[in-house]
């Protein structure tokens, strides 16, 4: 059970697909764990909190029930899972983007199945089987939903008609040959939080802390710092032309005529950008790392 008196917030981090991105985003967002091999308790630097690695299956349950105070899995294992749970965050990355999954209805590239209406009295195999058994019954359309313990993409057509399956790039549906029929859900990770945590004052805050420096995180995925110094008579030529410098930061340096300017961008844009700015006459032009970025 959760204890308030006990000044320490316990945390569920996802073993398995979402364990390398989840531990990066962290220390992006500024607490670092150690992982030691076989051990499901990481370490962290931070006195206040103790991590424990779980499927991203269990965690919304343990939550529930208050085994953990807080811990991160994606949306659709606590739809399968029906726990409730606070949703504190939704924070939009998987294993390998920082995009939502889709579970998928697929079939053989040479399937008949067009629709879910051609699943009556087929068989169907999947890892989420109530949101599969939901979506036929929404559908009005009766079939076999069998539990599958995973690599379900290489069930058909022999072991079943159809599966319903997770995925993000496209990869593993492509190399099995299978085709998409309907998307059934959109998923993304989310920050969950056990109900009494949440209410505890303590705990709250320390959540909300983690949740915003976790979104700040999140948000400055894929951009950098960007500064220079220029003439201001070729400052207007330059934020007319760069888009991306729409709202830089100007300051007057001691020589007179010249301004800084500072900027965030995306970090694909740079390649273009640097080369225009010095043409344009830009100088002492340089480019920062940034871990978060907080509106
Ligand atoms: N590329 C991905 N493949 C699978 N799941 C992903 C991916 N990206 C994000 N996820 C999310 O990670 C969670 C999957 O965790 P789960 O424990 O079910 O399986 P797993 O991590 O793939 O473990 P296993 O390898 O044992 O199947 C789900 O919430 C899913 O939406
Ligand atoms: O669209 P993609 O980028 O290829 O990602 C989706 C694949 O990744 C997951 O497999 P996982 O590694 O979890 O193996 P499993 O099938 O045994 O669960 C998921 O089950 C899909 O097979
Ligand atoms: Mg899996």
């Amino acid at each position: 059970m959760s204890d308030s008196t006990n000044k320490v917030l316990k945390i569920g981090l996802p073993k398995g697909s979402l364990q390398d991105s989840t531990l990066e985003l962290f220390a992006k967002a500024g607490f670092h764990f150690s992982v030691s091999s076989r051990s499901y308790f990481p370490s962290i630097d931070d006195d206040e909190i103790q991590a424990i690695l779980i499927r991203a299956q269990e965690m919304a349950k343990y939550i529930e029930s208050g085994a953990f105070d807080v811990g991160l899995t994606g949306k659709d294992w606590i739809i399968e899972t029906g726990a409730k749970v606070v949703e504190v965050a939704d924070l939009i990355y998987s294993k390998a983007s920082m995009r939502p999954v889709r579970w998928v209805l697929a079939v053989p590239e040479k399937s008949d199945i067009q629709s879910v209406k051609d699943l009556e009295g087929k068989h169907i195999a999947t890892e989420v089987v109530n949101i599969t058994k939901n979506y036929l019954q929404k559908n009005n359309v009766s079939a076999e939903v069998e539990f599958s313990w995973g690599a379900t993409e290489v069930k058909p057509p022999d072991l079943a008609d159809a599966i319903v399956e997770v995925t993000e790039t496209g990869n593993s549906l492509r190399a099995n040959k299978l085709r998409i029929v309907e998307t059934i859900l959109e998923s993304n990770t989310k920050l969950i939080a056990n109900e009494a945590a949440w209410n505890d004052p303590w705990k709250r805050e320390k959540i909300e802390n983690l949740a915003m420096l976790l979104e700040g995180a999140i948000v400055a995925t894929g951009k950098v710092g960007l500064k220079f110094n220029i003439k201001e008579e070729n400052l207007k030529s330059i934020v007319d032309k760069i888009p991306s410098l729409r709202n830089p930061t100007i300051a007057h340096l001691v020589e007179t005529g010249w301004v800084a300017v500072e900027s965030i961008v995306d970090e694909k844009q740079v390649r273009r950008l640097i080369p225009d700015l010095k043409r344009a006459g830009a100088e002492g032009i340089f480019e920062y790392e940034i871990n978060k970025l907080i509106y």
